[in-house]
């Protein structure tokens, strides 16, 4: 087998990681009884019509996530996982309020992430960043309330704030003061915006959130002076190809706009979103893309597409350039 693509992975929430097999054991490890007798049947609920039905069970299933030591281990088998993929670098995402409306602190979410990240250079050969999102279809007060709790964390290990959850009805500018504030804090900013949302919710996420990567994006083909904007000033995306696909944002990955939005220009990133939901890793992800003869996808794309997304990563410029390399060494044939 070739040595796998290196890559950063820039669209990840670390919830979305967690494997039937490790949700039955954390459940088992804390005394929580989950709804399905085995981790084949929980596979087998992974069917989703939408965003929401997939948000009911995502949410649902983080009842075994309570202790340091659960997080810690969520993240270091991602970690695992994606460095067997070739993922040199990860941005990963978290959901606070998703853990601390079920009375686990902020405190543990944070130290458990923080000490898996903490070792993930020497363990896996990983960097990482963290990015701490606001669920979107809960209060703006909700959302304050949670960036404040998280001001001890700030430069390390959360380097920048993002917006996911429910997008339709639930518009970027609702969240316009907590994104001030942290700008004020000098944290990066990103937004998921135009996965089932409207074009307009890219615009809002660029000029009113000052979002510096936008999340999906893929509604952008619908907005030609949107899709020219988003060429013109090189606004990287984090596009999850198989995601929209299981969530029915896109019928058929044969139908993906992927290809025609890196072809015009764009500075696209293929990335995994929630990977055990969805059918695969980031690694997979490169794969599916590759094997899908309608897409027309082939070494060039695959190589613009790690060198997209170290690109579009929150690294230093030295790091960035050791991972460009890192590409073109790569044994592309
Ligand atoms: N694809 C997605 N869209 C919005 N919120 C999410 N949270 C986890 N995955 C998500
Ligand atoms: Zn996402």
């Amino acid at each position: 087998m070739t040595r796998p693509i290196p890559k950063a992975e820039l669209h990840l929430h670390i919830e979305g990681t967690l494997e039937p097999e490790l949700a039955f054991s954390l459940a088992a490890r804390n005394g929580i009884t989950l709804m399905y007798r085995s981790a084949d049947e929980l596979r087998k609920a992974y069917a989703f019509d939408d965003l929401q039905s997939f948000l009911n069970l995502y949410y649902k299933l983080m009842a075994v996530l309570r202790t340091e030591r659960d997080f810690e281990d969520l993240a270091d088998a991602y970690l695992a996982r994606a460095a067997a993929q070739g993922v040199r670098h990860a941005e990963i995402f978290f959901d606070p309020q998703a853990h601390t409306a079920r009375g686990v602190p902020i405190e543990t979410v944070v130290a458990g992430l923080g000490r898996a990240l903490k070792a993930a250079p020497a363990r896996h050969g990983v960097t990482t960043r963290l990015i701490m999102c606001f669920l979107r279809d809960e209060s703006v007060e909700s959302a304050l309330a949670t960036f404040e709790s998280a001001r001890p964390w700030f430069g390390d290990p959360i380097i920048g704030v993002g917006l996911d959850s429910a997008e339709v009805g639930h518009p970027p500018s609702k969240f316009r003061e907590v994104f001030d504030r942290a700008r004020e804090a000098g944290l990066r900013r990103v937004a998921h915006a135009g996965e089932e949302g409207p074009p307009e919710y890219v615009w809002e996420a660029l000029d009113v959130l000052g979002a510096e990567r936008i999340d999906h994006g893929i509604r952008c083909v619908e907005d030609e002076r949107l899709f020219l904007r988003l060429i013109r000033e090189q606004v990287p995306l984090t596009v999850c190809p198989l995601s929209n696909v299981r969530l029915r944002c896109v019928d058929h990955l044969a139908d993906h706009p992927l290809p025609y939005m890196l072809d015009s220009g764009m500075l696209v990133t293929a990335n995994s979103d929630d990977p055990s939901y969805f059918g695969g890793y980031v690694g997979d992800v490169y794969d599916a893309l590759e094997a899908e003869p309608m897409l027309m996808i082939g070494v060039d794309e695959l190589q613009l597409l790690a060198a997209n997304s170290f690109r579009a990563a929150f690294l230093s410029d030295e790091e960035r350039r050791a991972y460009l390399k890192e590409v073109e060494r790569h044994r592309w044939v």
